[in-house]
């Protein structure tokens, strides 16, 4: 960044060195658009993250076109972003959503679980198991805002957060579906999921690998509202504004009692976790499964 457009930063830009490295990570144009604009607004190549309109509170944006699929580089800079968010005091809530037309998230990228060596194997699943554990203990209140289809390692990114709100569109199916790739879910996806919907629908939506629609998705409480597309910002920001008029301190003490027995068991076997997941995707069966289901997903559009 030249020094000329350093010195028209504002002070507070110039207190928080990150805020800097993020003007860079943007490119000149557009760090200095968002603080001509009065907001500072940052972010990386796959997450953008803006002020929004009410104090404390930032939106954060999923934008790996064209379906959010959860690369490695996605992964690392989601929860780079949610460290800066936890370590800047201004902001107390975040507001996930995806800047892609259509998909909140496709879930995990296919491409990093077929063809790949066993030390990126590893590599990628220690990312999926950080962006997790990072999200689903965070202080700050996390809002989904999910306007997209929310498939697998999609449903689970918003399976993190305190409050979910879906768009209404029977496009926008939500699940864990990996049953119908031929993989299994890994014992975390599972107790996350169950303990947003309870056992006995667990049960079902688990091993069907079920895509729900946005009623049905409400009904079985894997979403907490279901509102019309032009709604659903104003929508997270009401909630977030009802969260965030709960004392800090208390809130993430409640959280922690209630989520951190789940994170512990990922937290304890870790490695183990790791090996389980190298061991299984790197099996034969396993990739001929992976690799055809990439193929009939190319195959749709001809
Ligand atoms: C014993 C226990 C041991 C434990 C072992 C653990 C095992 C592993 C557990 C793994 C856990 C989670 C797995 C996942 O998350 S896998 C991902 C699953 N995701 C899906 O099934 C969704 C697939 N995608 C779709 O259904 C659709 O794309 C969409 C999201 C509904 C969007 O539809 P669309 O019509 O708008 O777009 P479409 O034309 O389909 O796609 C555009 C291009 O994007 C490619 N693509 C789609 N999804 C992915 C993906 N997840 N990864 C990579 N690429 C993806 C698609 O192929 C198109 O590509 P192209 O343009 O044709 O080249």
């Amino acid at each position: 960044m030249a020094l000329t457009a350093v010195l028209r930063l504002p002070a507070r830009a110039l207190l928080r060195p990150w805020a800097l490295l993020r003007g860079v990570a943007l490119g000149r144009t557009e760090a200095a658009a968002g603080i001509r604009n009065g907001a500072r607004r940052f972010g990386s190549q796959h997450v953008l993250v803006e002020p929004a309109a009410a104090a404390g509170v930032a939106v954060m944006k999923l934008r790996n076109p064209p379906v959010n699929s959860l690369s490695l580089e996605l992964l690392t800079e989601l929860v780079i972003s949610l460290e800066k968010l936890e370590n800047d005091k201004v902001f107390r809530g975040v507001i996930l959503t995806s800047d892609c037309p259509s998909v909140f998230s496709s879930g995990l990228d296919l491409r990093e679980l077929c063809g790949r060596n066993p030390a990126r194997y590893a590599e990628f699943w220690k990312a999926v198991q950080e962006m997790w554990l990072r999200f689903y203990l965070s202080n700050l209140v996390l809002v989904a805002a999910i306007n997209g289809a929310c498939p697998a390692g999609g449903c689970l990114l918003s399976l993190t957060c305190d409050y979910r709100v879906l768009a209404d569109n029977p496009k926008y199916l939500m699940g864990l579906n990996e049953t119908l790739l031929g993989i299994v879910a890994p014992f975390w996806f599972k107790d996350s999921i169950m303990n947003t919907i309870g056992h006995r629908a667990t049960e079902q939506a688990l091993q069907l690998g079920s895509l729900l629609p946005p009623a049905e998705a409400l009904q079985v409480g894997m979403v907490d509202q279901v509102v019309p597309e032009d709604q659903l910002l104003s929508t997270a920001l009401s909630v977030m504004a009802k969260w965030l008029a709960v004392p800090d301190h208390a809130r993430q003490l409640t959280k922690s009692m209630i989520r951190q027995a789940t994170a512990d068991r990922l937290l304890k076997q870790r490695d183990a976790d790791i090996q389980n997941f190298v061991s299984f995707i790197s099996k034969d069966a396993i990739q001929k499964s992976l690799q055809t289901y990439l193929e009939k997903l190319k195959q749709k559009k001809g």
